[in-house]
């Protein structure tokens, strides 16, 4: 589904991503964890195209995307919800679910029904400011969103920052819906280990830039969180 080979970063003088490797098989649920600062959030980026890699290679089904503008990800079915959730306070909600249409390839202009059945809230607040809804209304917002395009790749930054505990909960169920009745490859950077956990089938854990650990999620010891992910 996603191979990155040999990615490397710097942030103008500060090398950030070092070497790193990484591999997603189709239909996987890989969390990415690591301790604040480690670059988890500039390799979602770098996958994204919003930040471009010094060198190495992005494959998305075989194809090398490590150069490609930001917008052609969502033509190659690549959904992203990125930390901070970065909705437009000023659109609707509607405003902000269509701008995720402009990323089909079909040019279907229809909101998916599965938005509103996974996150039942949207539908009644479809007129709401999107600036206006609380915290947990706009992750779900951004995550629909992310969903417009009916991604074979959901790409999720902390999309439990900050947000109340049934929230959480719910995100984690569509979470592993998407991936198992929609056969979605997900990766998600999570800070809370108890969530990932519960939803996670594979980690990959960061430490300054690298990827130093990875494995089924039953297999992540006491021992590899203590010594890479304990504050
Ligand atoms: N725009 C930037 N310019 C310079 N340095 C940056 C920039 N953004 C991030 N960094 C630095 O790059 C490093 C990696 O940051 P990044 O946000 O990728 O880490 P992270 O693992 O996602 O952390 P967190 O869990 O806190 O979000 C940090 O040292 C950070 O200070």
């Amino acid at each position: 589904m996603i191979e990155l080979k040999q990615i490397n970063q710097l942030y103008g003088g500060s090398q950030i991503l070092w070497d790193l490797n990484l591999e997603l098989t189709s239909g996987s649920l890989t969390c990415l964890l690591g301790r604040n600062g480690v670059g988890k959030t500039t390799l979602l980026k770098c996958i994204m195209g919003l930040l471009p890699v010094k060198s190495g290679t992005i494959l998305i089904d075989g194809k090398d995307i490590s150069r490609s503008p930001a917008h052609l990800r969502p033509k190659l079915g690549v959904g992203y919800v990125p930390q901070g959730r970065d909705i437009f306070p000023q659109l609707t909600v509607e405003e902000n679910l269509r701008t995720g249409l402009a990323g089909r390839t079909d040019g279907s202009k229809k909101i998916p029904d599965l938005i509103f059945e996974l996150f039942p809230v949207l539908d009644s607040m479809m007129k709401r400011r999107g600036g206006d809804l609380s915290g947990g209304q706009q992750q779900q917002l951004a995550i629909g969103r992310a969903l417009t395009i009916e991604p074979k790749l959901l790409i999720l930054d902390e999309p439990n920052e900050g947000i109340q505990p049934n929230i959480v909960q719910q995100i984690g169920d569509v979470i592993v819906r998407l991936n198992k009745e929609f056969n979605t490859t997900v990766l998600l950077v999570e800070q809370k280990l108890a969530f990932a956990r519960r939803v996670g089938q594979d980690f990959h854990i960061m430490e300054k830039g690298r990827i130093v650990a990875s494995g089924e999620m039953n297999n992540l010891s006491d021992e590899v969180v203590k010594e890479y992910l304990a504050v």
